[in-house]
């Protein structure tokens, strides 16, 4: 981030812990307006605490956090919450109120316009793919688990905050309508804008999403950094280790033809150039397909040998 971009948020030295138990260690870190930042870790390592120190639901024994270039300590706390929306991961949706009145809880509180309500209300319900008409005036019970998410998020949405935190939140959904909303959340133009910081312990969330992941051990900073820097330049054998599982679907994910293309054949269409390895391999591999349709030169074995030497090329780097 350049110097003379003011942080959305600033986290200082920070320090938290219940009892004997230090659960966020020194944790530092300073994010640009409309950054994602992903919190990763495994369970209990202090991903909820250290969002939660974001907008006051829980203080820090030591260290700053500035909220705009502002202590959050000087801003009471409602203040700053209805700056920031808040996703928790068990969704809280009013279970007596319909979905819209669950949407203009916090536009209501700020006074705005029933009319501009309503308009946000429907705008939204619209954008996360829940028509006003068969949706507005239904109640939380009545909706699927993956459809109450995205009303958490609608809600936490309404007042159009720059900041949205959000915790777990496609934790209760079934991996395939986990994927399918993360696919319509990455598409949505108005997150886009917002600067957001999003807990998980799932790797594969976290590098479809973030533009940098935190990622955590029993709270101290393992390494901070872009996915691919935490794939390919790990910090630590911890860092290593905790991506071993996934690691080859990260890497053809987070490799593209650039880095592949010293080691082809041919040089590519530079359009083509930041289509992902994993793209490209579905490309070249999807039956039936005419060859003129292909606009590559290279076959699936020249690929990935091209693969292989690109990730040899970014290891000896690394440990040089
Ligand atoms: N209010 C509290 N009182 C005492 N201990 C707490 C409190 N809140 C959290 N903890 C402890 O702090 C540690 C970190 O909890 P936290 O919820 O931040 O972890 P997490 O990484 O978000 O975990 P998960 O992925 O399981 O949600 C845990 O050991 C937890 O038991």
């Amino acid at each position: 981030m350049p110097d003379s971009v003011l942080p959305a948020i600033r986290v200082a030295h920070a320090h938290k812990r219940y009892g004997a138990h230090a659960v966020v260690q020194d944790v530092s870190f300073a994010l640009a307006p409309g950054e994602t930042l992903v919190l990763l870790g495994p369970s209990g390592c202090g991903k909820t605490t250290l969002l939660k120190l974001l907008n006051r639901l829980v203080e820090p024994d030591a260290g700053t956090i500035e909220v705009n270039g502002q202590d959050v300590r000087r801003q009471p706390p409602a203040v700053l919450r209805r700056g920031m929306g808040y996703v928790i991961q068990q969704v809280g949706l009013l279970p007596h109120y319909t979905v819209a009145e669950n949407i203009a809880v916090v536009p209501r509180l700020l006074g705005h316009s029933p009319d501009s309500i309503i308009d946000r209300t429907t705008a939204l319900l619209n954008r996360l793919h829940l028509p006003p008409e068969r949706y507005a005036n239904q109640y939380p019970h009545q909706l699927s688990g993956g459809q109450q998410q995205r009303v958490g998020l609608a809600r936490a949405l309404a007042a159009d905050p720059p900041i949205v935190l959000l915790d777990e939140p496609f934790g209760a959904l079934d991996p395939i309508t986990r994927a399918s909303i993360r696919r319509e959340f990455r598409e949505l133009e108005e997150l886009r804008r917002k600067t957001v910081v999003l807990v998980t312990h799932d790797v594969t969330e976290a590098f479809e999403l973030a533009d940098r992941i935190l990622l955590l051990n029993a709270g101290q900073v393992q390494q901070l950094g872009t996915p691919r820097e935490l794939l390919l330049q790990p910090a630590n054998d911890f860092v290593r280790q905790f991506f071993a599982a996934e690691r080859l679907a990260l890497q053809l994910r987070t490799l593209t033809l650039v880095d592949v293309a010293p080691f082809l054949p041919e040089s590519q269409p530079a359009e083509s150039a930041q289509t992902t390895i994993q793209e490209v391999l579905e490309h070249l591999t999807l039956a039936g397909q005419p060859r003129a349709a292909r606009p590559y030169s290279f076959d699936l074995a020249q690929l990935m040998a091209a693969f292989g030497q690109a990730l040899q090329r970014e290891e000896t780097a690394w440990k040089r």
